[in-house]
């Protein structure tokens, strides 16, 4: 644990990180050097222009793409070598995602859909069933297990999603425009939540170009053409805290 004044451990380290993407036209550099640190309890925010490349980077972050070039540390272990076999199994550990779109399985039940993830990373049926319903409670849907993710609304999906992601207390939660297909009342519902998992502790890093949802973050990063162009704390208006990545490099390596 840090002391008093010291910053608490990266939960999230990129340095140099690069992504260019080659599709049908010209080759699109999505992501062209980014160096970022997100620290635990941090709630960061990107947001930028429909195209600066947020979602390329959190899917970079997640290991759901691999990068060009760069190195990224996840709770202080570098990912670089990574398989995709690992990637699965330390995603399920360490990072819950929630997408735009919910991504629930649309065969499997709420309860299950909550439970997968859990029972994947070997908790045992019990333990399982045990957050699932403690989770499901907490997020106002107590009741809706059985229910199938069609026959709920997006706000209801959303929240089932949001559950799944953290039935296994990952100590990053990533958020890809988690309001995006929901109306404004779907949307305040998601800034809650989000503002209240962030109060507990738990550290969230969220791509959206919604300036109200942004809002409930402590720390926004302007994205724009590839690149961080700015990266501010909303409370304290201090300056940018683009952290070089050496230095907390040599940090988790202390
Ligand atoms: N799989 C892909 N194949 C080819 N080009 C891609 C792919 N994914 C993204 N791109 C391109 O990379 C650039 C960045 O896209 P990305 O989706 O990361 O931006 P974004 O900021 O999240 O945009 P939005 O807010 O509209 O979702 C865009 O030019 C996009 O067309």
């Amino acid at each position: 644990m840090p002391g008093a004044g010291e910053d608490p451990a990266p939960v999230l380290l990129a340095e140099g990180l690069v992504k260019t993407h080659h599709g049908e036209g010209a080759p699109a550099h999505a992501v062209r050097g980014v160096d970022l640190c997100v620290r635990r309890g941090e709630f960061v925010a990107i947001t930028g222009p429909s195209g600066a490349g947020k979602s390329t980077l959190l899917h970079l972050l997640g290991g759901l793409q691999r990068p060009d070039a760069g190195s990224l540390w996840l709770d202080g272990a570098c990912t670089d070598a990574y398989s995709e076999a690992r990637w699965a199994v330390e995603r399920r550990k360490r990072i819950g995602i929630v997408f735009q779109f919910f991504n629930l399985v649309s065969g499997l039940s709420v309860a299950d859909n909550v439970e997968l993830p859990a029972l994947l990373a070997g908790l045992p049926p019990k333990r399982a069933r045990a957050e699932r319903e403690e989770l499901l409670a907490e997020l106002g849907l107590a009741g809706k297990e059985r229910s199938m993710p069609g026959e709920l609304s997006g706000g209801e999906q959303q929240r089932v999603a949001l559950a799944r992601a953290l039935v296994n207390h990952p100590p990053l939660l990533l958020a890809d425009e988690p309001a995006g297909s929901l109306d404004s009342k779907g949307t305040r519902e998601v800034k809650r939540l989000l503002s209240r998992f962030h109060q507990r502790g738990q550290t969230i890093l969220l791509v959206t170009h919604d300036a109200r949802l942004a809002s409930a973050a402590d720390r926004v990063i302007s994205f724009f053409d590839g690149r961080i162009a700015d990266d501010a704390e909303l409370d304290t208006g201090t300056p940018p805290r683009r952290r070089s990545g050496a230095s907390a490099v040599l940090e988790l390596k202390d």
